[in-house]
């Protein structure tokens, strides 16, 4: 419907971003043909758009402006000074639009750590419920399965959710060794990651819809089946500025409208009386768009002109944004098809009409090799119990917040139970994924790539400017503990080690990098993981939290957030399952049907 009718109506939710978050709840708020729900979202819709449906284009939109939020962070002392760019989708479907789909789930004993600071409700076992209602999983062909080691717990996965997972249809010979070379390293294969543990090596499944072999993302599953539903609107090319509010008798706010821009215009909406406003708009814009409407730290608030309305200090702050970095190994064999091979103009038209015609080949590509690594594997037990240890007493004797301390301690007492939580993820990444060198012509490559899940490096994101159309100031401090720096140098020994083990040795030339200064290599060509949380902190008010376990905002009487930036503490996966479970969650108890 034309965007001035679906502005003069009357909503029950507004939802501001239509993201993952955003859209998991305005489907499930819109069941009840009863409920109004509107969706602002700043993206456009791109429901055909081959580069984000078809799978071997993954990280093509990735930099590119009509997708991209583009956000960049101030200078980062503790790495050589360099500025990094965050990406974000902005597009309908947000970042699941964008990302590179693997599809993976913590240890159940991490949420159940979230629930500890002070969350009541929040177990594992509970968001475990709420992750499979969101994916139906497309089991392999059992023959395909057990020629590449495609294994998985059926139990663990949903099977009627809207979310479509399957296991890639194309597995590069590049990557073949992966299993093997981490066993002989003392990493063991584990059956299914996403079961509840997952310390070991896997071969993972991705948002792929098994039967039409597309990206399965936030747009695609949980909008475009419900999109023809007459309560449910979603306007696009909507920037959000602010929430309006004003004060009820009980002293809390209440928002009572928005202020957004659409086609370049000033545009504002009413909130009617008992209507709810959910800010879904992501790790970085939902703590500048709460600075903007007045919910923050009046200490960054009053010095832009901005009118504090509820005092939250805590707003922005407790940012944790894991890192990586990967290292490009030249393949010895050219005739191996990686995703290097679609720089070939040629092969890669061959590739899509192969795609087109069968559905095979490398455009129905998923990332597949992934492991998860205890501290102790990657520098031995006694160099790990020393770290951990000095780390522990600077803990226990600096000087932090009682809050600080206790999220470090969690992230200490998992170091120490290495068997129950993983630490450093290893990726095998088919094809070039670095910026320390160039890939020569014709070449293909393999990256094995050490991220940093646990960083104890906190930083802040606030805004910048009374200005909305400009970026927060992002600042994640990266490094600034040096426990991270000095482990992510060990983990760069440690994929040189897999780069010379069992079949990557020999089928593989040197690493085209060669890294002298192991800190410089990481700090110069490795990067954010996307994966930023804590901007928004669930949490106890006195602990600096943001929102409470139903995600309302303290102070306020009907706003709520639900994306990323509400998690306290960062998780060994990639956050998609968690937060698809998190959004139907939060759908349940924002409906009423469960209290936390
Ligand atoms: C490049 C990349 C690769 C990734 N790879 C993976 C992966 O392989 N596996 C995995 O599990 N996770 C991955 N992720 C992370 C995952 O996609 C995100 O964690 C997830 O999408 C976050 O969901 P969200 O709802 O918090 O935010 P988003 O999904 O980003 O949604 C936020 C939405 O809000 C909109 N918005 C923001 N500001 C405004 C405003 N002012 N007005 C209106 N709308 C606004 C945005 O345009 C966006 O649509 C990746 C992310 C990126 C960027």
């Amino acid at each position: 419907i034309p965007a001035s009718d679906a502005l003069s109506r009357s909503y029950d939710y507004v939802i501001l971003g239509g993201g993952l978050a955003g859209l998991t709840l305005a489907n499930r708020l819109s069941e009840d043909p009863g409920t109004q729900v509107l969706v602002l979202e700043a993206g456009d819709v791109r429901l055909d758009d081959p580069l984000i449906n078809i799978p071997g284009f993954l990280g093509s939109t990735v930099g590119n402006a009509s997708y991209d939020w583009l956000f960049t962070t101030v200078p980062q002392v503790n790495a050589n000074n360099n500025s990094f760019t965050w990406d974000r989708g902005k597009v309908l479907g947000g970042s699941t639009a964008i990302n590179f789909m693997a599809w993976g789930r913590p240890a159940l004993n991490e949420i159940d750590a979230i629930g500890a600071l002070g969350n009541p409700g929040w177990t594992g076992e509970n968001l475990f419920k709420y992750m499979r209602k969101a994916e139906t999983f497309t089991h392999p062909d059992p023959a395909y399965a057990a020629a590449n080691n495609l294994t998985f717990i059926d139990s663990a996965h949903g099977k009627t959710g809207p979310v479509h997972n399957s296991f890639s249809r194309f597995i590069s010979d590049g990557q073949k060794p992966w299993l093997s070379a981490l066993e002989t390293l003392g990493v063991q294969k584990i059956e299914d990651a996403l079961a509840g543990e997952d310390v070991g090596a896997w071969m993972a499944p991705a948002t792929i819809d098994g039967i039409s072999v597309t990206r399965s993302y936030a747009a695609s599953a949980y909008y475009a089946p419900v999109s023809h539903r007459s309560n449910l609107i979603v306007v696009t090319g909507a920037e959000v500025n602010r929430i309006v509010s004003g004060k009820r008798s009980d002293g809390l706010v209440v928002a009572t409208g928005i202020e957004f821009s659409l086609d370049s215009q000033s545009r504002s909406l009413s909130v009617k009386s008992g209507a709810e406003v959910i800010l879904s708009t992501g790790t970085i814009k939902t703590p500048q768009l709460l600075e903007l409407s007045g919910i923050g730290n009046p200490q960054i608030l009053t010095p832009l002109g901005i009118e504090t309305k509820v005092s939250l200090p805590g707003v922005g702050e407790g940012i944790i944004d894991q890192y990586f970095f990967g290292v490009s190994y030249e393949l010895n064999n050219d005739s191996i098809v990686t995703l290097d091979s679609l720089r070939d103009p040629t092969f890669e038209a061959e590739a899509l009409t192969e795609y087109e015609t069968n559905k095979t080949g490398i455009m129905t590509i998923g990332v597949t090799g992934f492991a998860l690594v205890p501290l102790q594997t990657i520098v031995g037990t006694a160099n790990a119990t020393a770290l951990i240890d000095a780390q522990a007493r600077k803990i226990a004797t600096g000087n932090y917040s009682a809050v600080q301390k206790e999220k470090w301690n969690t992230i200490i007492q998992g170091l120490r139970e290495p068997t129950k939580r993983g630490y450093i993820e290893l990726v095998a990444f088919p094809g070039f994924f670095t910026t320390a060198s160039a890939p020569k012509e014709g070449k293909k490559y393999i990256t094995f790539t050490g991220n940093l899940h646990f960083p104890f490096s906190t930083g802040s994101i606030h805004v910048a400017s009374a200005d909305p159309s400009s970026q927060p100031a992002i600042d994640p401090h990266y490094f600034e503990e040096d426990f991270d720096i000095q482990v992510m140098a060990s983990v760069l020994k440690f994929i040189r080690k897999l780069g010379g083990t069992g079949g990557f040795k020999g089928t593989h030339s040197n690493p085209c990098a060669r890294p002298k200064h192991s800190t410089d290599y990481i700090k110069n060509h490795g990067g954010p993981e996307y994966h930023t949380i804590g901007s928004a902190s669930m949490l106890p008010r006195a602990k600096g939290g943001v929102v409470s376990p139903e995600f309302k905002v303290y102070g306020t009487s009907n706003i709520r957030v639900v994306d990323l930036s509400i998690l306290p503490l960062q998780i060994s996966a990639h956050p998609m399952s968690t937060l698809y479970g998190v959004a139907e969650k939060a759908a349940d108890i924002i409906r009423g049907i469960v209290t936390v």
